[in-house]
């Protein structure tokens, strides 16, 4: 069986482009048991997000989890779809088309925008082929995960090596580095809390909940502890905030194991107690609203602050299509654009002398 996969040969004989492709975690295809069964196991088999050993994780795996789970997740996701499906998926599309709309404006006719799922669909392998497929001889990756977590961005990086490892054309690849003190971030995640106050209050605190990862990977160098708390800081100085104004919190824990503290769920708890006229709680770790957000923070979190005593509580969406979160995407890939593209000029010489070549290669094809 071919090793690899199967390229049309003269794929790169029209004017190479760049292709720019936002990657996020995935989501079910519907909100069902029979759905995110398979969904799960694939998330959950990945060795980066669960790092026991293979062989006890399997029985886990197969025994318990994927028994009870995926009824139990399905319930939470109907709770929180939408007609046009997954909220992460119906933001990431949002978010690649607005991309596309900025980029291509700037850049016509040389970049394919499009986005990927690390798990389920459509998948970094279709994507990448069909970004080659296009043309495109370079990518650049956009891990939509502005912290780094072996967990996250090291997972996408991974599946893109995966895929190229069977690939004989290799397009070039260039990975977006971890964003969490960006500048244009900050300054996007700093509108969109200032736009709700302006709607609805100023509240008495600003929780800032990010999803968890297992305490051990932190003791292990995972540095998305550090990038989390410099995110938290960040916001809050662009708020003018002190640091009795403002918690930093992990949410989402998953299995026995202790997490990163302190956890939203108690924080929320004593948060409810201290009876504030009213708390604000964004999720800056996420970059579109998801189950995460809508279900555990909005939902269940708001319940849990109010049994608890507390008043008024105020979500604050996730970035989404937020204009500056946008520019703050176009920002980003334009500084990976930087030697690739130059006005234009650079890559239009690199395409003459590229089709020059394989116009020579063509005929001595032909003439064989
Ligand atoms: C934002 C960054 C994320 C990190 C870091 C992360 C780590 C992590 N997650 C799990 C287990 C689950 N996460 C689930 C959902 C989920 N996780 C993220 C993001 C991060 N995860 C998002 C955006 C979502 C929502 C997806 C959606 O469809 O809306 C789930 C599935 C839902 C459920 O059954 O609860 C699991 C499971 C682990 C174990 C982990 C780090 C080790
Ligand atoms: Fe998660
Ligand atoms: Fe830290």
């Amino acid at each position: 069986m071919a090793r690899y996969l199967t390229e049309p040969q003269f794929a790169h004989q029209n004017p190479a482009k760049i292709g720019v492709l936002l990657i996020n975690l995935g989501t079910p295809e519907a909100p069902t048991a029979q759905a995110v069964r398979p969904y799960l196991r694939q998330f959950l088999s990945d060795p980066r997000v669960v790092e026991i050993p293979k062989a006890i994780w399997w029985l886990i795996l197969n025994g318990i989890i994927l028994t009870v789970r995926p009824k139990k997740s399905a319930e939470k996701y109907a709770s929180i779809w939408t007609k046009e499906g997954s909220p992460l998926k119906v933001w990431t599309i949002k978010q690649a088309k607005l991309l596309k709309g900025q980029l291509g404006e700037a850049f016509p006719g040389q970049l394919v925008v499009d986005y990927a799922m690390r798990y389920g669909s459509p998948s970094i392998e279709s994507q990448i082929s069909q970004l080659k497929a296009l043309n495109c001889n370079k990518i650049i990756i956009v891990p939509m995960y502005p912290q780094y977590a072996a967990s996250t961005t090291a997972s996408v990086n991974d599946e893109v090596y995966r895929v190229l490892q069977k690939t004989r054309f290799q397009p070039a690849i260039r990975t977006v580095a971890p964003y969490y003190d960006h500048p244009h971030y900050i300054a996007a995640l700093a509108a969109q809390v200032r736009q709700h106050w302006q709607a609805n209050g100023k509240g008495e605190h600003l929780l800032m909940s990010f999803h968890g990862v297992p305490r051990y990977t932190l003791e292990k160098g995972d540095p998305y502890h550090c990038h989390a708390l410099k995110t938290g800081r960040l916001l809050a100085e662009a708020l003018d905030l002190t640091p009795a104004q403002y918690t930093v919190s992990f949410q989402s824990r998953f299995g026995k194991a202790e997490w990163l503290k302190p956890y939203t769920s108690q924080v929320l708890q004593q948060l409810g107690q201290q009876q504030l006229s009213q708390l604000d709680v964004i999720c800056p770790g996420f970059v579109a609203d998801c189950l995460e957000t809508l279900e555990e923070i909005a939902i269940e979190g708001q319940h849990d602050y109010l049994k608890a005593g507390g008043k008024s509580y105020q979500f604050i969406p996730c970035l989404n299509d937020h204009a500056k979160w946008i520019s703050a995407l176009e920002e980003l890939v334009r500084t990976e654009l930087t030697g690739w593209l130059t006005n234009g000029k650079a890559e239009k010489r690199n395409i003459d002398e590229l089709n020059q070549s394989l116009n020579r290669c063509k005929t001595i094809n032909a003439t064989n």
